[in-house]
């Protein structure tokens, strides 16, 4: 197995090969889901005045218990304009600005209403500033809200909106190239000769990436014919070429002396892991290439592992790796070898239950699977009630 490169190396030497993407300033909308080029600096204080938190009357609580004289009201977007003097309270709403002279907000099922005449119809509240947001409660003007190399959550943009900000910068979208490859594959729905196979591979890549900031130039499927093969990588232009399939050893399989012919200079070829042996990575001309095996499930973990963490770091994630957690294990799994494994699993009962057979063609068990179990090379045999790491899957 000295040949096969462990997986944290390929990983690494992958994102290697990656270029720094020029930064762009995306709108909102058109931000979300990528990742912060540069720190997010808030552009005002939040709240920029004291506001009430509820809906009731805005007093001074140095005039508890009451009672107090109505002069007004305050509502979000409409001040009060005039200032409050001792005994006197405003009519107040949430999110509304409290007004000078006031300091405490009295809910209004607190409170009882004569005419102008306002008094506590319980304890009221017990102590000063109950139910004020102070000004910058939120946050500050020159605070910095986002670290550059994070993702741009519905909070983050949220935050971004309210801190004062339409566009934010962030790398440019990726053109990421995908070629399915073989002669058995048609594509879906269409109709089957015998031998021949629906093609699917590609289209579970796109739903892979349907989350990251990418344009899919799809080529289709390609033929085990390497002078077709070379001629369309030698038209690629893109950031990413992703090919599934002929990444073995076959005399089909002839993705690699393609790229080689195409002038690609390949990094690696062959990683230990389980399943997606045969996968390669490379350089050709300004693209990054990745070779995927075909066998459907080598692919899915194969994309999971490399393609989107690679296509994470070149939108400018500070952590493109995908993180595992912790699980309790459900049934025993034997001792590992010397690939990493990435088992299909499922959650049983609060545990993590392994598919009986692993099979690197049956997209079934990974169908089924909302985890992949990660066994290390060489990790013991484990049994129910051990803890293990997972990648959620679903
Ligand atoms: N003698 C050896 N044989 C194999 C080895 C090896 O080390 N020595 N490695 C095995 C491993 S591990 C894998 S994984 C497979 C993957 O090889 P390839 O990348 O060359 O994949 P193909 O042979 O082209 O296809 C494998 C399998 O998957 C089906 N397929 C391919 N593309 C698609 C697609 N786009 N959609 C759906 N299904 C697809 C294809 O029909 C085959 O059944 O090699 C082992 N062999
Ligand atoms: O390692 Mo290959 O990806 O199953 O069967």
């Amino acid at each position: 197995m000295a040949d096969l490169l462990p997986v944290a190396e390929a990983q690494t030497r992958l994102l290697a090969l990656a270029p720094a993407l020029p930064v762009e300033h995306a709108p909102l909308r058109e931000a979300a889901g990528r990742w912060a080029a540069e720190p997010v600096i808030a552009r005002r204080t939040q709240p920029e005045l004291p506001l009430s938190a509820m809906d009731g009357y805005a007093i001074r609580f140095a005039d508890m218990p009451g009672p107090w004289q109505m002069i007004g009201e305050s509502a979000a977007g409409r001040p009060f304009a005039g200032e409050a003097a001792a005994g006197q309270a405003v009519r107040i709403f949430t999110g509304a600005a409290l007004p000078p002279g006031t300091d405490t907000v009295l809910v209004q099922e607190e409170a009882a209403r004569d005419g102008a005449a306002l008094m506590l119809d319980s304890e009221g509240p017990a102590f000063l500033g109950r139910n004020v947001r102070e000004a910058g409660l939120d946050f500050r003007e020159g605070e910095t809200l986002i670290e550059a190399g994070q993702r741009l959550t519905p909070a983050r943009i949220a935050i971004a909106a309210t801190a004062g900000h339409a566009t934010l910068p962030v790398r440019r979208r990726i053109r990421i190239a995908i070629a399915a490859t073989g002669d058995e594959l048609r594509a879906p729905g269409e109709p089957l000769a015998p031998g021949q196979l629906p093609e699917s591979n590609g289209t579970m890549l796109a739903a892979q990436l349907a989350d990251l900031p990418v344009d899919l130039i799809d080529l289709g499927i390609l033929p085990d014919r390497q002078d077709i093969l070379e001629a369309a990588f030698r038209a690629i232009r893109a950031d990413i070429l992703v090919t599934t399939g002929g990444a073995s050893v076959g005399d089909h399989d002839l993705v690699r002396p393609a790229l080689q012919a195409a002038g690609a200079a390949i990094d690696f070829w062959k990683v230990a892991i389980r399943p997606g042996k045969p996968l390669m990575a490379g350089r050709l001309g300004d693209a990054i290439v990745l070779g995927l095996p075909g066998n459907p499930v080598s692919a899915f973990v194969t994309a999971t592992l490399f393609l989107r963490p690679l296509i994470a770091h070149l939108a400018g994630a500070a952590e493109p790796l995908p993180r595992t957690v912790p699980a309790i294990l459900g049934e025993p799994l034997p001792a590992n070898g010397p690939r990493a494994d990435y088992m299909r699993a499922a959650h049983r009962d609060g545990r993590v239950v392994a598919a009986a057979i692993q099979d690197s063609s049956m997209l079934r068990t990974l169908a089924r699977a909302d985890c992949l179990i990660v066994r290390q090379p060489h990790a013991p045999a484990a049994q129910p009630g051990n803890t293990v790491e997972i990648l959620q899957i679903a």
